[in-house]
C-alpha cells in the first residue's frame, strides 16, 4: 500500500501519549496515516516574526511524520488573513459584497502555495499518494507538478464552491480554477458544488464533462465528485449517550430550571447565520410569548479569525444583538438567551446537544456544517431533539428529515421553531431514525476511504489483499 502525503493549512497535532485530537476529520485521517505510513505537512500555526518563514520542523509519531513550517508575519497577513479568508471565503460563502481583493495579498497565497510545494518534494517518494485539503492550497498540485511531481494527487474542499457569476468575479479565478483541474480528484461536499464547477469550466469554455465523474480541462482529464464528509457517529453518540453521568452537564441541566433547551454552536463567522437566528428566535418569542420563560437559547461562539476586520465586526454585532434580545424580552428571573464567546470542549459538546430540545444550525451558506450531524448523532433515540437546519448548509442535502428552513426568513424560521419545540414524539423519533441511519452509513471513516479509494492508482485499487502467510 503506497504511503499517505496529507496537506492542510492547519494540522491537528497529536497529543503526547500520540492520540489525535478530538473531531472527526483529525481521527479519520490520523487513522489512514497510520495504516498506510506518511506525512502531514501543513503550517504551524506560528510566525517567526522576521523576514523569512521559519524551517521545516519534522516530529515523528510512529509511523506518521509532522512537517509544521511556520510563516512570516506577511505571509499570515496576505496568504491566511487575506486572500484565503478576505477572497476565497467570502467568494465561496457567495458574499462577494465582503471581499477585499488586493493584488499584494494575492501574490502572497501563490508565494506560500510555492514555498509548500519547495518544501514538501524533497520529502515524497514516488508512490506516494497525496491528498490536500481546502481552499488555502488550491494551486499546490500545479505547483508540484511544475517542479516534476507525478504522483496521484487529490484535493477537497470543505466549503462550499460557488456558482460561475459568482466566482468569477474574482479577478485572478482562472488561475484558480486550473489550479483546481492540475489535481486527479477534486471532492466537493454537495452535488450542488460540483455541478457549480462545471458549470465554470463549461461558461469559461475552458473544459467538459466526459461522463462517470471525469472532466477535461486545460489539456488533462480528472475526477470531480461529491464526497459529503462525515462525523465519528457511533463514538459520539456512545459520549453523549453517557453525559447525563457528567457533573457539568448536571449542573447545566439543574440550571434550566424545567425549561426547554434551544442550542446554535458556531465559530463566530458571518456565514453562520446568527443575526439572523436570534432575530428569528426574538420572532418566535413575540409571536408565541406562551413560551416566554418556558425557553432558553444556548449560543456557544467561539471567536475565529479575529485578524480579518469582517469578523472583528461580527463579534460586536453578535454581542451588542444578544443583549438587545435579553434587555427587550427578559425578565428578574430569566434572560431568553445565553451568550458564550470561547469555545467548549466536544465531549461537553455532546451533553449539551443532547440536553436540548432544539439545534438551530441555521447558516447562510455552509460547506457542511458538522455541527448538525452532531447534534443528531448525540440524541437520546427514546426522545430526540429536533434539528431546524438551514438548506443552504451541505449538510441539508442529506439530513432531508430535519425542519430545512431558509435563513433569509425570520418569519419561517420563528414558525420552525415552535413547530420543533411542540412536535410529538413519534414525528421526532421517526425524523431522528432517518438522519442516524444516514450518519452510521455515511460516517467519516467511510468517507475517508471513498476519497482514496478513487484517488488510488488504479493497480493499487484493484489489486486483491495478499493471502496470509501459512
Ligand atoms: O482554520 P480556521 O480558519 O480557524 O477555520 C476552521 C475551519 O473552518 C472551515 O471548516 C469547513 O470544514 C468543515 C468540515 O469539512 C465543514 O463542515 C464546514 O462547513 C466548513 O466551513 C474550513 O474549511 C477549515 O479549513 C478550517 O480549518
Ligand atoms: O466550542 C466549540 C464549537 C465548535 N466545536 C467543533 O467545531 C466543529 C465545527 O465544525 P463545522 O463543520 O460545524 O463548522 P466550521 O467551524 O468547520 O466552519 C464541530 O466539530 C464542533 O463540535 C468545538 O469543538 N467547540
Amino acid at each position: 500500500m503506497s504511503r499517505l502525503v496529507v496537506v492542510s493549512n492547519r494540522v491537528p497535532l497529536p497529543d503526547k501519549a500520540g492520540n489525535p485530537p478530538a473531531g472527526g476529520l483529525a481521527v479519520a485521517l490520523h487513522a489512514a496515516l497510520r495504516e498506510r505510513g506518511g506525512i502531514w505537512m501543513g503550517w504551524s500555526g506560528k510566525s517567526t516574526g522576521e523576514d523569512e518563514p521559519g524551517p521545516l520542523s519534522i516530529r515523528e509519531n510512529g509511523a506518521i511524520q509532522y512537517a509544521l513550517t511556520d510563516l512570516t508575519d506577511r505571509d499570515v497577513a496576505e496568504y491566511y488573513n487575506g486572500f484565503a479568508n478576505r477572497v476565497l471565503w467570502p467568494i465561496c460563502h457567495s458574499r462577494i459584497d465582503l471581499t477585499e481583493y488586493a493584488r499584494r495579498e494575492m501574490a502572497g497565497y501563490f508565494r506560500v502555495n510555492r514555498l509548500f510545494a519547495d518544501r514538501l518534494v524533497p520529502l515524497l517518494r514516488p508512490d506516494d499518494v497525496i491528498w490536500v485539503h481546502d481552499y488555502h492550497l488550491i494551486p499546490l498540485a500545479e505547483e508540484l507538478r511544475r517542479r516534476g511531481v507525478r504522483n496521484r494527487i487529490g484535493f477537497f474542499l470543505h466549503i462550499p464552491w460557488p456558482p460561475a457569476d459568482i466566482f468569477f468575479s474574482v479577478p485572478v479565478y482562472e488561475a484558480i480554477l486550473r489550479g483546481l483541474c492540475a489535481y486527479d480528484v477534486v471532492g466537493f461536499q454537495t452535488d450542488y458544488d460540483v455541478e457549480n464547477f462545471a458549470g465554470c469550466l463549461r461558461r469559461e469554455g475552458v473544459g467538459e464533462p466526459l461522463g462517470g465523474g471525469r472532466f477535461r480541462a486545460f489539456g488533462r482529464s480528472f475526477v470531480a465528485g461529491d464526497f459529503p464528509i462525515g462525523m465519528e457517529t457511533a463514538e459520539f453518540a456512545a459520549i453523549a449517550a453517557k453525559s447525563p453521568d457528567d457533573r457539568r452537564i448536571r449542573e447545566m441541566a439543574r440550571s434550566l430550571g424545567g425549561r426547554d433547551l434551544l442550542i446554535g454552536v458556531d465559530r463566530l463567522d458571518y456565514s453562520k447565520g446568527i443575526p439572523q437566528r436570534i432575530e428569528a428566535y426574538e420572532r418566535f418569542l413575540r409571536s408565541a410569548p406562551e413560551y416566554m420563560g418556558k425557553v432558553i437559547y444556548l449560543q456557544v461562539t467561539p471567536a475565529s479569525r479575529s485578524e480579518v476586520p469582517e469578523y472583528a465586526s461580527m463579534q460586536e454585532t453578535v454581542a451588542s444583538e444578544a443583549g438587545r434580545l435579553n434587555g427587550a424580552l427578559g425578565t428578574v428571573d430569566w434572560v431568553p438567551m445565553r451568550y458564550i464567546n470561547r469555545s467548549i470542549r466536544r465531549p461537553v459538546l455532546a451533553g449539551l446537544y443532547r440536553l436540548a430540545k432544539v439545534g438551530l444550525v441555521t447558516p447562510l451558506r455552509d460547506g457542511m456544517n458538522l455541527v448538525a450531524k452532531e447534534f443528531v448523532a448525540a440524541q437520546d433515540p427514546e426522545d430526540p431533539g429536533v434539528l431546524v437546519l438551514s438548506r443552504f448548509a451541505g449538510a441539508a442535502r442529506e439530513l432531508d428529515s430535519a425542519l430545512l428552513i431558509n435563513p433569509h426568513d425570520a418569519e419561517g424560521t420563528a414558525k420552525a421553531i415552535q413547530r420543533a419545540l411542540s412536535m410529538p414524539l413519534d414525528e421526532r423519533r421517526e425524523r431522528w431514525d432517518h438522519m442516524m441511519k444516514r450518519l452510521l452509513s455515511h460516517d467519516v471513516v467511510q468517507w475517508c476511504a471513498d476519497f482514496m479509494a478513487h484517488l488510488e492508482p488504479p493497480t493499487h485499487r484493484f489489486l486483491p489483499e495478499p493471502a496470509p502467510a501459512a
